[in-house]
This record gives structure tokens, C-alpha cells and sequence, in this order.
């Protein structure tokens, strides 16, 4: 059974696993604690009851889990500093973008058991999607992972090539999709709304749209059908926005950002 969670790292990732782990329906009951160097700025985490500090050696000892979520530059100095007081059983979790598992091993004294989990921030809210790849790692450990990120959103092992991709399209992707609610309330607005109806009515429109293709397994083109009306209002406006090269914008977005992941991978 897992009793303890050392979260290294309490930033913006960090700190919303914290949350998410400690306030899902079925909560995480054993011990979190989050380390940051400046510990007043994560103090509210104690109303959630969990324990903040600054020391993450204190944080490590007697960890079954430790969770690295720093910035990918920061994980070497860290694991000097903390990998001498894993147990032979702590298993190792790294958000960090870009930095592959092997490279996490051997700066952690050619650990096994290493995973690198790529939720998104909407594990705060219990409504991630976390893309994960094992490395070394035993079944049981694979479970454990699961395990613990199942109650706050969708879990998927992926192998551990596809890590930038699922960080792009995940992670990345609730800005996206949130620059999508923004543009359709500055629309909404322009037809009449208040902006606080207007984003109201668009993020509703969007979980709806969402749901339909999660519980009913639809194809987002079958639902689109539904609603273009032949000669209808729904299609102009649709293939305007097409002439405007709204899926080719989305689509060449995703391809830069995945860019960048590849190259950041490349310049180490
Ligand atoms: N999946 C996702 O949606 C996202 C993933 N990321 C990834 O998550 C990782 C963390 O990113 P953020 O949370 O945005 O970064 P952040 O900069 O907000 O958090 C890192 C935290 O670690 C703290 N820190 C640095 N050195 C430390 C030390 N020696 N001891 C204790 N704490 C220390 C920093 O003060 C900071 O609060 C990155 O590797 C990034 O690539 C980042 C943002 C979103
Ligand atoms: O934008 C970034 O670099 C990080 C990685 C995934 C989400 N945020």
C-alpha cells in the first residue's frame, strides 16, 4: 500500500497533483508532501491537508512514490541531492518534458522503476488526461500507477516514444482548447452576450461536445452532421471558418509545438 507521496517541486504541476490526489471522490488517504524553496507560496496546500516544507531530503525519506516537478534543467541537482535516501522500494515519477527515462536512471544511480507521467493541469479538478510510460518497472509497479492516477482523470500507458506527442496534444492541449472557449466568447460577445454569459454558454457548449464523443464513443464528423442543417446557418459559418484555415491553424499549432518538444530533446 502507498502511505507517502513526496512531490518534489510545488509549482504550478506539482502543486494541482496535490490537490487533485488529496480532493478526488475517492481521495489519496496517505501522506503528500510538496517542497519549494520559497514554501510560503504553496502554504494554502495545508487546508488540503497536505504537508509542505522545504526540505526535500525530509520529503523523501520513507517515500514510496517521489514525484519530480521541477523544471527538466533542475532534475540532476535534485536527484544528487535526493536519491541517496530512496528506499529500495520508492518508485520514481518524472513530469519533466523532454527528458527521457535512461537519462532519469542514470542520474538517479542507474535506478529501475521509473515512470514518466504527463498529466494535464486539469488534474487539479479530478479531470486529467495522464499519458504515462514505464521504464524497468514491474507489473506491480504498473498498477500502483495506475492506481494512483486513475481517481483524478483517464490513464493511458503509452510507450515511451510517444511522450512528446501525448505532452503536445494533453498538455498543451488545454491551452488550446481554451484559446478555442476564449475566441468563441469574444464572438459570442459580438452577437450580444455579456463576456461572463457569453464564456458560460461556450465552455458548456464545449463539455458537451466533448461528452458526446467520450460516453458515445461518436465520431466528431457524425455529430457535426447532426447539427448542419442542409442550407442552414451552423454550415456557413463552419466552412467560413474553414476558408480561414481553422483545421489547418489547429493542426500546424500541434506540429510547432511538437517541433519545439523534439528539438529541446535534441539541443541535450
Ligand atoms: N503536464 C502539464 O500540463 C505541464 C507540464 N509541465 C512540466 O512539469 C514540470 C514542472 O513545471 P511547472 O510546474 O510549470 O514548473 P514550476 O516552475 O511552476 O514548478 C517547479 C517548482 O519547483 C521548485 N523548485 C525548483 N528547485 C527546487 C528545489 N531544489 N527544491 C524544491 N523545489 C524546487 C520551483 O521553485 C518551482 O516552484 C516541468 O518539467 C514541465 O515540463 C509544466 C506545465 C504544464
Ligand atoms: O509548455 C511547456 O513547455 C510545458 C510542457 C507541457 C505543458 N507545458
Amino acid at each position: 500500500m502507498i502511505k507517502k507521496i513526496a512531490i518534489i517541486g510545488g509549482g504550478n504541476l506539482g502543486s494541482a497533483i496535490a490537490k487533485g490526489l488529496k480532493n478526488a471522490k475517492k481521495p489519496f488517504e496517505g501522506e503528500i508532501a510538496v517542497t519549494r524553496r520559497r514554501v510560503h507560496l504553496i502554504k494554502s496546500l495545508e487546508q488540503d491537508g497536505i504537508i509542505v516544507g522545504k526540505d526535500n531530503v525530509e520529503a523523501t525519506k520513507n517515500a514510496d512514490i517521489v514525484v519530480l516537478a521541477v523544471k527538466p534543467y533542475q532534475l540532476k541537482d535534485i536527484l544528487d541531492e535526493i536519491s541517496p535516501y530512496f528506499l529500495e522500494k520508492t518508485i520514481l515519477i518524472s513530469l519533466a518534458a523532454g527528458v527521457d527515462s535512461l537519462q532519469i536512471s542514470e542520474m538517479a544511480g542507474g535506478r529501475k522503476g521509473i515512470f514518466r507521467v504527463m498529466p494535464n493541469t486539469a488534474i487539479s479538478i479530478g479531470e486529467s488526461m495522464t499519458c504515462v510510460s514505464a521504464f524497468q518497472s514491474t507489473e506491480e509497479q504498473d498498477q500502483i500507477i495506475n492506481g494512483l492516477f486513475e481517481p483524478v482523470g483517464v490513464v493511458q500507458f503509452i510507450p515511451e516514444e510517444l511522450m512528446a506527442s501525448a505532452t503536445v496534444l494533453a498538455a498543451c492541449g488545454i491551452a488550446y482548447a481554451l484559446r478555442f472557449i476564449r475566441a468563441a466568447t469574444q464572438g459570442g460577445v459580438e452577437i450580444g452576450f455579456g463576456s461572463e454569459l457569453a464564456l458560460r454558454i461556450a465552455s458548456q457548449t464545449v463539455k458537451g461536445a466533448a461528452e458526446l464523443i467520450i460516453q458515445d464513443k461518436s465520431h466528431p464528423e457524425a455529430e457535426i452532421d447532426k447539427v448542419t442543417t442542409p442550407r442552414g446557418i451552423t454550415i456557413s459559418g463552419l466552412n467560413e471558418m474553414e476558408h480561414q484555415g481553422f483545421s489547418s491553424a489547429l493542426i500546424k499549432g500541434v506540429l510547432t509545438s511538437f517541433e519545439k518538444i523534439e528539438n529541446a530533446g535534441k539541443k541535450k
